[in-house]
């Protein structure tokens, strides 16, 4: 092989570059955010792409306009700024790179604007066969800002479905919070945060949490050992009251998170149990609710002013179950949600235990109905042998997608009432038939 004296890599297939998504509303701080973390020597060759799509105006002081329409930063970093083709950005990033008119390229960073529902965004990557080869999911970063979340979050419903699938929460103007008030108010959206999104970690800006090793890094992968970490990725516990690690029976538990929460009443009386079938409670104050095959598993009584009525649709919980799944199952339990489901999953992701080669865990990873292509892991990374996913939905219950999935999985008696009505069901699917 030979290598130019320059070049820093041998030739061949380059490693897929990271790309993060960094959301959140209208001035919650993203472009201060970008601004501070661009310094950091973790974000160096990083191009971060501004995605215009609504009016706001570039505020950017940092950077200088060079030729091309590339922004470079003053800290050497790459800054491009995209006024509609996000694909063509990638794909210009990409040639820069190839050609050699961009030395190095380390990390994409898509700052979006304050209404964009991020899910776009990552089908744009996920559904592209050529930029799924030379990018890689990482994360998704939300902002909340501390000080107008609550009433964000209450008001756009576009603000919760940016929480629920962050990866990665940060909050923001926490310093403008003061006394035993503004603790109350942090610990309050805090917890609303928590019961929308368990699994990602909240970031303290004004802490300085929020610094580039926190943010970034988030995908399957480690980065620096390139092994895929399940368990950080997955981060299944931090949906379940507890850890726990029982092995003995096919299902081994499967927890919820419950929303229907009045502001900083999050522990208190309000709570419901979500896990159970799914009653009509009836919703007539929610008149843009669809009832299917299931309703909504929550009573509203106490919530004259139904001012959660976004989080309430928002479901976090997991699945696990230890007997392997046979392959084509899973393909028709995805196939299935996807199809029929695709616009409420906001995130799945999970690692499954096949049938055929339990060996070798498969991992999935999908934003509403698009999928990424599964990934077959050449062994389990740890000794937790089970299936596990983890699903945040709108409007989708827990129990409806458990069931669903122990139909497939066969983790129910095939006699059992529920096994039947699954599999003598048609789900209102059009066109799906097993195979
Ligand atoms: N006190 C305080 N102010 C902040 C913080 N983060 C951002 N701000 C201020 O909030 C305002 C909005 O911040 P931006 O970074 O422009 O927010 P943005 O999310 O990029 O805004 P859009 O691009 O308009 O959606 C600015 O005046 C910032 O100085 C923070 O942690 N504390």
């Amino acid at each position: 092989m030979s290598v130019e004296p320059t070049a820093a890599q041998p030739r061949g297939p380059k490693p897929p570059i990271p790309l993060s998504i960094v959301t959140g509303f209208l001035g919650a701080g993203k472009t201060t955010l970008l601004n501070r973390i661009l310094k950091d020597p973790l974000m160096a060759d990083t191009a971060v792409i501004i995605n215009e799509f609504g009016d706001i105006g570039l505020d950017h002081l940092l950077v200088d306009r060079a030729d091309d329409g590339v922004l470079e930063l003053s800290s050497g970093c790459l800054c491009c700024t995209i006024r509609g083709d996000l694909i063509n950005t990638l794909e210009d990033l990409l040639r820069r790179l190839d050609n050699g008119r961009m030395e190095k390229l380390a990390r994409v960073v898509i700052e979006t604007t304050g209404l964009a529902d991020p899910a776009p965004i990552l089908h744009t990557v996920m559904l592209h066969p050529y930029l799924m080869l030379r990018y890689r999911l990482d994360s998704v970063v939300t902002l909340v800002d501390a000080v107008n979340g609550m009433s964000t979050l209450d008001e756009h419903v576009e603000s919760v479905r940016q929480a629920a699938v962050a990866d990665r929460l940060v909050l923001t103007k926490t310093d403008l919070l003061a006394g035993a008030e503004g603790q109350a108010a942090l610990a309050a959206l805090q917890a609303r945060l928590r019961s929308l999104n368990p699994g990602a970690p909240q970031l303290l800006a004004s802490q300085g949490e929020a610094d580039a090793a926190r943010l970034f890094n988030a995908g399957l992968y480690d980065p620096a050992s390139k092994i895929p970490d399940v368990a950080r990725w997955l981060n299944a516990e931090a949906y379940e009251p507890k850890p726990a690690h029982g092995h003995a029976h096919g299902h081994d538990h499967h927890h919820h998170h419950d929303h229907g929460k009045g502001h900083g009443h999050a522990h208190g009386h309000h709570d419901h149990d979500h896990d159970h079938d799914h009653d009509h409670h009836g919703h007539a104050h929610h008149g843009h609710h669809d009832h299917h095959h299931h309703g909504h598993d929550h009573d509203h009584g106490h919530h004259p002013h139904d001012v959660n009525r976004h989080d309430d649709k928002i479901r976090a919980f997991t699945l696990a179950a230890s007997r392997p799944v046979p392959a084509a199952a899973l393909e028709m339990f995805i196939d299935l949600l996807r199809s029929a489901h695709g616009p409420k999953l906001l995130r799945v992701k999970g690692i499954i235990r096949i049938a055929e080669d339990p060996e070798r865990p498969v991992v999935i990873h999908g934003v509403q109905h698009v999928f990424h292509p599964p990934v077959t892991l050449p062994a389990w990374p740890d000794a937790d042998r089970r299936s596990r996913l983890v699903f945040i939905t709108s409007d989708l219950p827990e129990g409806f997608v458990r069931r669903l999935f122990d139909a497939f999985t066969g983790a129910l008696q095939p006699d059992t009432p529920d096994a039947q009505a699954m599999t003598s069901n048609p789900l209102a699917i059009s066109g799906f038939s097993p195979r």
